[in-house]
């Protein structure tokens, strides 16, 4: 269970039929619509508005439309923003500005991130942010419900309902100018802050074409060489995930072709996102935590910065030896990282960053909104700051930022399977499963004096040994233990991995062909 909500929408990819169908998507939106009902305490005869927003998918107009029938039907007001981001449809919650039918009392972005063509979902915001894994849990059960109950006399009621109920609003420039405004008034309210600088955007055809055109180029940036601004929804470029090798490879194509000062790329959905300096030096990643938490740490000494638990020990290291700060490393999982700084700020100890090797991140100034392009914000009044105190030499103000941040020579990433119908299961969950195998494994790293546990550690079982460490864990969403390993030498890599080997190969639930060949013993 996630904290949204995904499937199949359409067909295409044998082996996966579509299960997100209209009725389906009626449904869902009718159970949002009763779920917010109750949470606002809505009189009856109060209307409450939903905003809804979608990527470049195939899908999303049919979804769109069938969302927006389940909320009209239940008698809401629904405002369709057409191509839109994920932060972009929680900025709507929080905006006050009634010629665009703001503040929406709830929002839903259509999408799967960075997911194959064939599939679709749903993210729920309100004006407290996105909604966890338990409104979600909520949700389904109460579309589950409303879907036995849909008959053809209720469907055609939503049908007719949703013309009336229905309005279309170009939100994206209420978004977009809220971006501008924040990098001028960064800069000192310079009109074109970025003057002069060249910066690529690659938009991998999802929803961040905007960038460009709507942020880059009125603060006076040169945008030439931008690449798959224009949304499709087949991605025939590459994937929109600045964690694929191919995109990221891309966006440094582009930088280093077109001589740019800096290079940028989102997801599909503009949650996620990284950046390229000058020289094709990837910020992403650690490096990508890194450069985000110098800056934050700039405005905030010693502040706690909050990340996923895949990150690196060069990454802590960097963070408190370097930066002055405080590295709190917890679960995976955007929303996991944002709701523990929230959390950790209730109970008096600041922090003003959650963030992720996947790209997603939130700071505490910008309402914790999970916003790939505000990250993006960040670096480039960075760029602007530094060019209005005269230094020139592009992206080197940001490449100076993370020096002194120790890389692995050797990180991988290993994901081992769980067939959820084997026999050894015996008929337990997958979950079950999974945590028998990291239960053994930490009962057998006791044994080894090589390997140590980290003796702080909210995820799976994170193991130092032969100068590199290991976190074996299991996925948010997915019957797989990802197994993450950094090291110092490629020998070093594969002690690491034989130490799980040893303890993993027992369980024949367990697919572990992608461990063996990574030791080498297949
Ligand atoms: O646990 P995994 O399978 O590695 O996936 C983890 C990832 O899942 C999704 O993509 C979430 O949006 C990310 O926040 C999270 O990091």
């Amino acid at each position: 269970m996630h904290s949204d909500i995904r499937g199949v929408a359409v067909n295409g990819v044998e082996g996966e039929p579509v299960n997100l169908t209209e009725p389906v998507a009626e449904a869902i939106g009718a159970a949002f619509a009763a779920w917010l009902v109750e949470k606002k305490k809505a009189a009856a005869s109060q209307h409450l508005r939903v905003s809804i927003g979608h990527d470049s998918r195939i899908s999303a107009k049919l979804l769109q439309n069938a969302i927006s029938r389940g909320l009209a039907g239940a008698g809401l007001e629904v405002v369709q923003y057409g191509l839109a981001s994920t932060p972009a449809m929680f900025n709507s919650t929080l905006t006050k500005d009634d010629s665009f039918l703001c503040p929406a009392d709830g929002s839903i972005m259509i999408t799967a991130s960075h997911l194959p063509f064939n599939r679709n979902g749903f993210k729920f915001f309100t004006n407290d942010g996105g909604l966890g894994k338990a409104d979600i849990k909520d949700i389904l059960e109460r579309t589950a419900d409303l879907y036995n109950q849909f008959t053809a006399e209720s469907l055609r009621n939503s049908e007719r309902k949703v013309s009336l109920a229905t309005r279309g609003v170009d939100y994206m420039i209420v978004y977009t100018s809220d971006l501008v405004k924040a990098v001028r008034k960064a800069a000192g309210n310079i009109e074109k802050p970025l003057e002069g600088f060249h910066i690529v955007v690659d938009a991998g055809n999802g929803a961040g074409g905007f960038f460009a055109a709507k942020v880059l180029e009125p603060l006076g940036a040169i945008t030439s060489g931008s690449q798959f601004l224009e949304p499709d929804g087949l991605f025939p470029n590459h994937i929109p995930n600045p964690e694929d090798k191919t995109a990221m490879k891309a966006i440094t194509q582009a930088v280093l072709d077109n001589k740019a000062d800096l290079g940028i790329i989102f997801d599909t959905d503009v949650d996620r996102s990284a950046a390229v300096d000058s020289t094709g030096r990837e910020f992403n990643r650690n490096r990508l935590i890194a450069l985000m938490a110098a800056i934050i740490l700039e405005e905030h000494p010693g502040t706690t910065i909050v990340t996923d638990s895949v990150t690196s020990d060069g990454l802590t290291t960097f963070i408190e030896k370097k930066l002055g700060g405080k590295h709190h490393r917890f679960k995976r999982g955007y929303k996991n990282v944002i709701d523990e700084a929230i959390r950790l700020n209730s109970i008096g100890e600041e922090s003003h960053l959650a963030i992720e090797t996947s790209g997603h991140g939130a700071l505490k100034e910008n309402h914790w909104l999970d916003d790939g392009a505000y990250l993006m914000v960040k670096i480039l009044n960075k760029l602007a700051s530094a060019r209005a105190s005269g230094m020139s030499g592009g992206s080197k103000v940001l490449t100076d930022l993370i020096e002194g941040l120790q890389e692995p020579a050797f990180a991988v990433e290993v994901r081992l399977k769980i067939s959820q119908n084997h026999p050894d299961l015996k008929g337990g969950s997958f979950r079950e499963y999974g945590e028998a195998v990291l239960k053994h494994l930490e009962n057998l790293i006791g044994s080894d004096p090589c390997l140590q546990k980290a003796p702080v550690n909210y995820e799976g079982v994170r193991v130092s040994g032969y100068g590199g460490w290991f976190l074996l864990r299991l996925s948010l969403h997915d019957p797989i233990l990802p197994l993450n390993i950094e090291a110092q030498s490629n020998g070093d890599a594969v002690k690491l991995g034989l130490a799980v080997l040893a303890a993993v190969k027992d369980f024949a639930g367990l697919d572990i062909s992608a461990l063996n060949k990574f030791v080498g013993t297949s």
